[in-house]
C-alpha cells in the first residue's frame, strides 16, 4: 500500500464533505489531495480549510474531476446520482479507489458503476455505519426465522434536506429483509401508502419516510404479528459516523482487486 493514500473528497462543500475533510485532515493514516465542488459553484478556487470557515489546508477546491482524480488513490464521493456515475468511469480510469456513498441511485446507475468496476476497486454503501451494517445481518436472521404471517414495515426519517426516498439505509434493510425470507425486494416492496389502498398484501415490505430539522438518520424495521412485535433500530446522532466507515473503506480497497464491495466486505461481515 502508498504510504498515507491521498483521497480525492467530491462535493466537497456539502453536508458529508465537509465532514470527510475534518476526519480526514485529523487522520494521520490518509492525506488530503484534493477538493472538488461542481463548476459554478463559488467554493472553486478557494482554500478548502478556508472556505469552511476555519485555517487553510492548502488543497484549492476545483471542479476538474480528471485533473484531481489522476493523483488521488482513493475518491470519496457523497454527491448525486449523475454526478457519481460520471466520477465511476474517471476514477477507474485513474486506478484510484471509489468510495461512494450517494443514495437514489437507479438500476442504470448501479450498471454502469459495475462496468467501472471491472478496472478498479469500488466501495458503495448506502450506509457506512458500523451499526446500520450489522443490523442488516440482524434483520436478515430474523426475517429467515419468521414467516409472512410476520409483517415487515420500514420506517425511516432524516433531515428535511434530503432529496431521496425511500433512504438507502432503508433499501439496504429491506433487501437484507427480503433475502432473508428468499424473495426479491421488488417483488413485495410497498412503499408510502395514501388514500384507499386495501388491505396490507401478505409478504410486502412497507416502506415510511419522515423528513424533518436535522434528524440526521433514523431506521426502524418492524415485524408485526397479531399480539406481538419485533422493532430492530438504529439511531445516528452524529454524521462523522459515516465519514470514519468510508475512511476505512478508502484505506480497505488499496489492497483489494478491482471489484464492486459493500461495507460488509469492508468490516469483514459477510
Ligand atoms: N452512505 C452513507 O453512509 C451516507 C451518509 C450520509 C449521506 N449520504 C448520501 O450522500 C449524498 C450527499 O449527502 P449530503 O447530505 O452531503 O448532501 P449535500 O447536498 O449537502 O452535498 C452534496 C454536494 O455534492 C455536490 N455536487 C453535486 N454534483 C456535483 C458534481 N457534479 N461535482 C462535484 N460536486 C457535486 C453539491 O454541490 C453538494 O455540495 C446523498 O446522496 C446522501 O443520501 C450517504
Ligand atoms: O443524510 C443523508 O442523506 C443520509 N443518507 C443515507 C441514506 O440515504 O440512508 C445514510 C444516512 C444519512
Amino acid at each position: 500500500m502508498t504510504e498515507q493514500p491521498g483521497v480525492v473528497v467530491t462535493g466537497v462543500s456539502g453536508r458529508m464533505g465537509q465532514m470527510l475533510v475534518r476526519e480526514i485532515t485529523a487522520s494521520d493514516k490518509l492525506k488530503l489531495v484534493g477538493a472538488l465542488e461542481r463548476p459554478g459553484h463559488d467554493w472553486v478556487g478557494r482554500d478548502v480549510g478556508a472556505a469552511m470557515g476555519g485555517t487553510e489546508l492548502g488543497v484549492v477546491v476545483e471542479d476538474d474531476p480528471l485533473e484531481a482524480f489522476a493523483r488521488a488513490q482513493a475518491v470519496i464521493d457523497f454527491t448525486a446520482p449523475a454526478a457519481t456515475v460520471v466520477f465511476a468511469e474517471l476514477a477507474a480510469q485513474a486506478r484510484a479507489v471509489h468510495v461512494i456513498g450517494t443514495t437514489g441511485l437507479s438500476e442504470d446507475d448501479i450498471a454502469a458503476i459495475d462496468r467501472a468496476a471491472r478496472h478498479a476497486v469500488v466501495v458503495r454503501a448506502g450506509n457506512m455505519s458500523l451499526g446500520v451494517n450489522l443490523l442488516t445481518k440482524l434483520v436478515k436472521q430474523v426475517s429467515a426465522a419468521l414467516d409472512a404471517d410476520w409483517d415487515i414495515e420500514i420506517i425511516e426519517g432524516h433531515h428535511h434536506h434530503k432529496v431521496d426516498a425511500p433512504s438507502g439505509t432503508a433499501l439496504m434493510l429491506g433487501e437484507a429483509a427480503a433475502e432473508g425470507r428468499g424473495v426479491a425486494l421488488d417483488d413485495v416492496s410497498d412503499r408510502g401508502r395514501d388514500g384507499i389502498t386495501g388491505a396490507r398484501k401478505r409478504g410486502d415490505i412497507g416502506f415510511h419516510a419522515i423528513r424533518g430539522g436535522d434528524i440526521v438518520g433514523e431506521h426502524e424495521v418492524l415485524f408485526a404479528t397479531p399480539g406481538e412485535r419485533i422493532v430492530l433500530k438504529h439511531m445516528a446522532s452524529d454524521r462523522a459516523l459515516f465519514a470514519r466507515g468510508a475512511l476505512k473503506a478508502a484505506l480497505w480497497g488499496q489492497d483489494q482487486d478491482p471489484g464492486h464491495y459493500d461495507m460488509l466486505d469492508v468490516l469483514g461481515l459477510n
